[in-house]
């Protein structure tokens, strides 16, 4: 491609001290408070990115094979967009909120809301999207007026040195950094005092940031992994489910958090599924996938190992694929049938392109199972008609889901991102990026003339309790029970109904049959 990247160092732990003190006396300079400080910033990663499009494309060909068109759907051209629509919302965004849902008294006091910016910040990335994942929050903060300390994945190196790169080239210096490393250099990081700290990556490192951040209240984003699981229903159409699977499993070759981990099919319409990806494995990969330039890589020669190993103790049976080169890095999309929960291949997230398929008798089975493995995964995936789905959505927590799809809910840029329980907590992307690294401070101003007003407050209390509550007390239309009383207006105005929609039956019931009525007279009538 004939660019020339430059290369990955880690930083020498003894100046990650200096550097981080230097982030935050950045931040509480003020400086990165200006809405045209911020838009500027950001404008200027937006060419930062632009301008050095192929380096980040050979980079990420490098990490992980990506092929062009993934890295410029996932990587550039998402946060190059990402840019573009923060920057034309964030003035909108940064607006003072009048405070909703204020008694009519405490409106004199003009309550709002206030946007005001986290602090320092951390942005801790992951390999598998190394650009977008540590690049998108960072927007965020940006945009929130944080200064920032990225942290990328050293496991995508060449992704880590080009936002390094680009950070000492386009952005302040003072404001915002990049510190490179592997566990040493993130634990001397994680030793600073941060104003927030948002990390991507597996639950046991999300833990040891989670319990690090506690030991001083610093609030946590985590954006972790799950067993997700897709399901297919006897109603639902296998051609359609086996392609839109197997494409949230092929991309990025399969080191896609949101990705199915595994897929529970209606015994009734395994056959016809399994035929189906078959073809689509011939439609996408017509040479094989192996000779494709469509087809990533395992980021490195360790993950590789952990997936052969899980696919070499599975008892399940190869039913697509299963060649690999270890040379290459190279693991075919794998198409497996399994019958026990506790397989190789369903006890640990795969993040790879392994697809177990798990036959169940009917949606009640799948369900059960899919709690069984991962009671909160990062997403769901159910195929069914509308019943079924529905079904799927109440009875299994997710962080997000796609009906009738493969995680497409996480292709979109501007949908709030995160997991529940276990696969995360906290969200981004979108208007959420910058709620993200917000503090929603409330502020109210209490004028001078309503100090006779406000004197019921000070000492001495005596005689004070009966007025305050005249004045204040709210009146519950509940009783003991929890059950809504109604009063004899509203029994009156609502028919007897005691709720709005009830009476608009009973009323519309009455019309009809005052119409009937009318009609039975003017016949008789007429007799
Ligand atoms: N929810 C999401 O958005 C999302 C995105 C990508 C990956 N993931 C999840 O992440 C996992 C795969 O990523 P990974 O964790 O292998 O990526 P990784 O190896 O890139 O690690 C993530 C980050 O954690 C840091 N790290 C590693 N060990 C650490 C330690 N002991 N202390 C502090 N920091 C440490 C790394 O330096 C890196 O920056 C999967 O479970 C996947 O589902 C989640
Ligand atoms: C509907 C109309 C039209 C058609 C529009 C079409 C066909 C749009 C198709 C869009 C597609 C296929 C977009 C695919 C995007 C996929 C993306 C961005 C994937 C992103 C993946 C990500 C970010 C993964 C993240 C993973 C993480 C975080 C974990 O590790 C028209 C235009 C024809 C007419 C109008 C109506």
């Amino acid at each position: 491609m004939g660019v020339t990247l430059p290369p990955f160092e880690h930083t020498s732990s003894g100046a990650i001290p200096d550097i981080c003190s230097k982030i935050r006396k950045s931040y509480l300079s003020h400086k990165t408070r200006p809405i045209e400080f911020r838009l500027q910033q950001l404008r200027k990663l937006y060419w930062g990115l632009k301008d050095n499009e192929d380096a980040i494309t050979e980079a990420c060909r490098l990490d992980l094979g990506k092929p062009s068109f993934e890295t410029y759907l996932t990587e550039t051209g998402w946060c190059m967009n990402d840019i573009v629509f923060v920057c034309q919302n964030l003035e909108k965004w940064m607006a003072d909120e009048s405070a909703p849902d204020i008694a009519l008294t405490n409106k004199l006091l003009f309550p709002k809301i206030r946007k005001d910016p986290l602090g320092a910040v951390l942005v801790i990335g992951a390999y598998n999207f190394p650009i977008q994942l540590s690049i998108g929050p960072a927007i965020g903060a940006i945009a929130a007026g944080c200064t920032v300390v990225l942290k990328p994945s050293e496991n995508a190196p060449n992704a880590a040195a080009v936002m390094e790169m680009i950070f000492k080239k386009y952005l302040d210096p003072t404001c915002y950094t990049v510190i490179q490393g592997a566990i040493p250099e993130t634990t001397a990081v994680l030793e600073e005092k941060w104003d927030k700290i948002f990390y991507t990556g597996n639950h046991i490192v999300g833990t040891i940031i989670a319990k690090k951040a506690a030991e001083t209240l610093t609030p946590v984003t985590l954006e972790l992994g799950g067993k997700n699981p897709a399901i297919i229903t006897k109603n639902a159409d296998p051609r359609l489910a086996a392609r839109r699977l197997t494409w949230a499993k092929i991309i990025n070759s399969g080191q896609v958090c949101v990705s199915q981990n595994w897929i529970l099919v209606d015994r009734e319409i395994l056959p016809q599924f399994v035929e189906e990806l078959k073809k689509v494995f011939k439609e996408f990969y017509p040479n094989g996938a192996k000779n494709s330039p469509d087809y990533g890589r395992i980021v490195n020669n360790r993950q590789w190992i952990r997936l052969k190993k899980m696919l070499d103790e599975t008892k399940g049976r190869i039913l697509i694929g299963g060649t690999m080169d270890e040379a290459d890095r190279f693991l075919e999309p794998t198409v497996v049938q399994v019958d026990d929960v506790n397989d190789s291949l369903l006890k640990d997230e795969s993040f790879g392109p392994l697809i177990p398929i798990y036959p169940v008798d009917n949606l009640d089975e799948a369900i059960r199972l899919a709690n069984e493995v991962h009671d909160t995964p990062l997403g769901v995936y159910p195929f069914g008609n509308k019943k079924e789905t529905d079904q799927v959505l109440r009875e299994i927590r997710s962080g997000g889901a796609s009906v009738n799809d493969g995680f497409f809910h996480a292709s979109i840029p501007t949908l709030a991102f995160g997991g529940v329980g276990t696969s995360g907590s906290g969200s981004y992307r979108g208007r959420a990026s910058f709620d993200c690294f917000t503090h929603r401070r409330s502020i109210t101003k209490t004028p001078g003339w309503m100090e006779g007003l406000l004197a019921i407050r000070y000492p001495p209390y005596h005689g004070k309790t009966k007025k305050y509550k005249a004045m204040s007390e709210l009146k519950p239309n509940f009783d003991r029970d929890g059950n809504v009383k109604v009063g004899l207006l509203k029994w009156i105005l609502t028919l007897g109904a005691g709720s709005n929609n009830a009476a608009v039956k009973r009323y519309f019931l009455v019309v009809l049959l005052a119409f009937a009525l009318n009609k039975y007279q003017s016949r008789q009538s007429k007799l």
